[in-house]
């Protein structure tokens, strides 16, 4: 029997459209496959949620975020079987999967919380009657789901929304079908009225039809500037549809004075070469002073580097790096490093296809400094941190602003002053200091500028696109006012 994967007015569908598949990018074997959902199913998934929305949004808050709130408790039962599938499907190691699901579960208070304090009710006194200001779910919004967070992202979008009183049609990466599939079977036990969240599953043309259907209120984006940027274009003229992107990044990163060089080689390779280079927040450019310093600096990130251990995602003896998304993700980083080499850049670590039909690679560094003005703006998404040489601070900081992007940002020195004088410079959503770039709170807002998106941070702030604002000034009954305006006679 085909797999029943589409969920759409709380029963689980055949798909109606061609052959899809999830490979293991770790062990190299197919672990789910299905039909894709086609346009008319599309069109049903967003049917069903129209249906569903007039009663979802009627409920109080607390009537929703008790929905909510048991699909938390469901996350915590199932935590390591869906940390397990999401290892499975994105080759990511157990030990970071399970951050994942916890930061799942972790959404739900602070969503709660930001609904609350960002889209709460205000009531202020008026001469007469009272005025209200008050929230309004949009009605019926599409979530898209990129797949290096193919738990937490969607996550990030679905909690708040559904807690502001939306209807959902969520569409996952095609490449992570079954973590999308495990998550939404958790929302059906704990209960969610049917039409409340669809899911529909498919490659591209399942993510055109859905991000075109005209009855659609509002779409929630996570994943590349390159679809986003289509997605924005496509919205474009539709002034009444909230779309939210979340994009990619080209991060820099710059150390100048600091006393500990393990602390310092520790961050950066947390910045550049966690889940394996594959956040938006990761670092891609390193800038180093030309100084002794600088050279010492680098010489341990190289040797820590060569160490790194990068296995499977269930080894016993847990490695920091799994296996990328996929072997052609896993070529594209072959292919981007060659094509900095060929425009002048030296490989200080060669960046490696360790198993040539797997996701495997090894870290990389390489020293971009003769190049730098050359170097596309371009984010690879993978472990490839690129190096470049400064003698001069103000020179670092206009080249990782350099970008087309803005997502993050970090300065590693000793110096509160350099710091305070990076952070009035550097242009990025996420600006730190002597901390790793990556690993961002949900409890604060996440976003860029630039491509990075369109101005709708997401986590803490999400609450803010989840619903519109509605001013109410409101009096019991019909009143003949105190004192009239002049030329009327009652
Ligand atoms: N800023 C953030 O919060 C954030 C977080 C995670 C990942 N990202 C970015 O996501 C990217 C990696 O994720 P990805 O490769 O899955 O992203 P992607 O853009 O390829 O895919 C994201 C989603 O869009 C769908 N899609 C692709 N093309 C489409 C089209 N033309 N029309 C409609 N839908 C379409 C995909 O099927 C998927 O569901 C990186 O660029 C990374 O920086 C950003
Ligand atoms: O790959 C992109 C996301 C990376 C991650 N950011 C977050 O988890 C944001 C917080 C949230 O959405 O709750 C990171 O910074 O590592």
């Amino acid at each position: 029997m085909t797999q029943q994967t589409h969920f759409i007015a709380g029963q689980w569908h055949a798909g109606q459209g061609h052959d899809i598949e999830s490979i293991d990018p770790a062990k190299k074997r197919q672990i789910w496959q299905a039909k894709s959902a086609s346009a008319e199913q599309v069109n049903q998934a967003v049917s069903s949620a129209r249906e569903a929305t007039l009663a979802w949004a009627a409920f109080t808050f607390e009537e929703r975020l008790a929905y909510v709130k048991r699909f938390g408790e469901l996350l915590a039962e199932n935590k390591d079987m869906l940390a397990l599938t999401i290892a499975q499907e994105t080759g990511k190691p157990l030990w970071e999967t399970a951050t994942e699901v916890g930061a799942m579960m972790g959404k739900i208070g602070i969503s709660e919380r930001a609904y609350q304090e960002r889209t709460g009710l205000v009531e202020n006194p008026m001469p007469v009657g009272k005025a209200f200001i008050r929230h309004k779910p949009h009605g019926v919004v599409a979530v898209f789901g990129p797949y290096n967070f193919p738990g937490h992202l969607p996550n990030g979008h679905i909690v708040p929304a559904l807690l502001a009183g939306n209807c959902i049609v969520f569409k996952p990466s095609d490449l992570t079908p079954l973590v999308a599939e495990k998550t939404v079977q958790l929302w059906q036990k704990a209960g969610l009225p049917k039409g409340v969240l669809n899911l529909v599953q498919g490659e591209v043309e399942t993510g055109k039809a859905l991000a075109a259907h005209p009855d659609l209120d509002g779409l929630f984006f996570t994943g590349s500037s390159r679809t986003g940027k289509i997605l924005h274009e496509q919205y474009a003229g539709h002034p009444g549809k909230i779309l939210a992107l979340e994009m990619g990044g080209n991060n820099p990163l710059i150390v100048k004075d600091v006393s500990d060089i393990d602390a310092t080689v520790h961050d950066i390779i947390q910045s550049a070469f966690v889940t394996s280079g594959q956040r938006c927040t990761c670092a891609r450019k390193l800038f180093l002073e030309s100084s002794a310093q600088g050279d010492a600096i680098l010489a341990r990130l190289i040797e820590v580097t060569k160490n790194i251990k990068v296995g499977d995602y269930d080894a016993d003896e847990q490695p920091f790096m799994g296996a990328m998304i996929s072997k052609n993700a896993a070529n594209a980083m072959v292919t981007a490093q060659q094509q900095l080499l060929d425009l002048g850049a030296t490989s200080l670590v060669e960046l490696t296809h360790l198993d040539t039909e797997s996701g495997f690679v090894s870290p990389g560094i390489i020293d971009v400094t003769a190049m730098v003005e050359q170097m596309p703006d371009e984010e690879h998404f993978g472990p490839l941190l690129k190096v470049v040489r400064f003698d001069d601070f103000d020179r670092a900081i206009s080249l990782g602003n350099n970008t087309k992007f803005g997502l993050s940002a970090g300065l590693l020195s000793d110096s509160e002053d350099l710091y305070q004088y990076f952070y009035q410079r550097i242009r990025a959503g996420i600006v730190n200091w002597n901390r790793p770039i990556t690993g961002a709170s949900g409890a604060a807002p996440f976003g860029g500028v630039g491509e990075s998106g369109n101005h709708r941070a997401s986590a803490y702030y999400a609450a803010d696109y989840c619903a519109y604002p509605v001013a109410s000034v409101e009096l019991e009954k019909v009143t003949l006012p105190g004192s009239l305006n002049p030329g009327l006679n009652f």
